[in-house]
């Protein structure tokens, strides 16, 4: 399936892995030892050799867009005679549930704030715009949760609106998976350089709008687009291995939504979480995600142990 993307389309480049990591090679800023560790404390298994060759040379692409976007703002800036507010410029990570959207997004966080071109990048993911779990329930959705539905999508495009027109802070809710919920906290958005916006809906156009006649898409007020990728019956795994993880480890949580889950054994596990995959995850991805793929600036995709094989770029 992966193979296919460049014949489907020539309007990528592509990349094979030492073709990519060999441009990292004008990357002008070594990792110290400190970036080092705080990459490890991002998560534990992801190799730094792979930081280096994938993420360090997408970072220094990234950092060339925005620069390229700050240089755009100051022809306006000598038009008007004054400087306009301007937003941050937006980056989304789009890809399926257990691709390692997250994982990913908080690589670039680090890697991106070392430029001093845009030193303050925050982050944040659209699981928070899930309708609140009751409403969920009330809505009859919790069996299509991560569904176009199941997200407050005139929410998502107001909070995008109001970041891009440069508000000083703006507010969005937070997703707990400890909780299955919303939490009531917001996280604040402080007016950043960039901001990368995670989630599997980013790249969609199928959002539920309050107000009728407003076709606006995430898409619009996205400067940069990413998806991850990878093989279907590898995100299969990855996903019953990251719940096998949640077993031993936050499912024993009192407070955990799926704590009942805690005192199952390793094969019922496994089987609940294959369930779980196939009647919910695994259909939207081939439903909603999978189609969005080719609306990305650029596609990584991923093979065994989550190392990237191949790399698109639109050009
Ligand atoms: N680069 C990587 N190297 C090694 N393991 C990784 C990497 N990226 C993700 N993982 C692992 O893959 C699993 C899924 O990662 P992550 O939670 O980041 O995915 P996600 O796409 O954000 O998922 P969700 O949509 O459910 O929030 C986790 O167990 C994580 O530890
Ligand atoms: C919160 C989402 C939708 C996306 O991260 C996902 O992790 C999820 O909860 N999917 C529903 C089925 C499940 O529990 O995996």
């Amino acid at each position: 399936m992966q193979d296919n993307i460049a014949g489907q389309s020539s309007a990528y480049l592509e990349f094979g892995r030492d073709h990519w990591s060999a441009l990292r090679d004008a990357v002008p800023l070594p990792l110290s030892q400190g970036e080092l560790n705080k990459l490890k404390g991002i998560n534990e298994n992801i190799s730094l050799e792979e930081v280096e060759a994938i993420y360090l040379p997408l970072s220094r692409l990234l950092n060339l867009y925005v620069k390229t976007n700050q240089r755009r703002g100051r022809v306006v800036e000598d038009f008007l005679g004054q400087r306009p507010e301007k937003g941050p410029y937006i980056i989304s990570v789009a890809g399926s549930v257990a691709v390692g959207k997250s994982t990913t997004s908080r690589i670039l966080q680090a890697l991106l704030q070392r430029w001093p071109e845009h030193p303050r990048v925050e982050l944040i993911t659209t699981d928070g715009f899930l309708y609140p779990l009751a409403e969920l329930k009330q809505k009859q959705l919790l069996q299509k949760k991560g569904f176009p539905q199941s997200y407050d999508g005139q929410m998502l495009l107001d909070f995008l609106k109001a970041v891009k027109a440069g508000h000083k802070t703006v507010e969005a809710p937070v997703y707990s998976h400890l909780t299955y919920d919303r939490l009531p906290e917001m996280q604040k958005i402080n007016k950043p350089d960039i901001l990368i916006l995670e989630g599997l809906n980013v790249l969609q156009t199928a959002v539920d709008y309050r107000e009728p006649g407003n076709r606006l898409f995430v898409s619009d007020f996205v400067d940069f687009s990413l998806y991850v990728d990878a093989d279907t019956p590898l995100l299969k795994h990855w996903y019953i291995e990251r719940f096998e993880s949640f077993r031993k480890g936050s499912f024993t949580d009192p407070n955990s939504y799926f704590h009942h889950y805690a005192q199952l054994s390793e094969s019922e596990a496994k089987k609940t979480a294959t369930k779980i995959w196939d009647e919910i995850n695994g259909p939207n991805l081939e439903e909603n995600i999978l189609p969005t793929r080719e609306r990305a600036n650029l596609i990584l995709c991923k093979g065994e142990n989550h190392l990237v094989r191949r790399i698109w770029l639109r050009q």
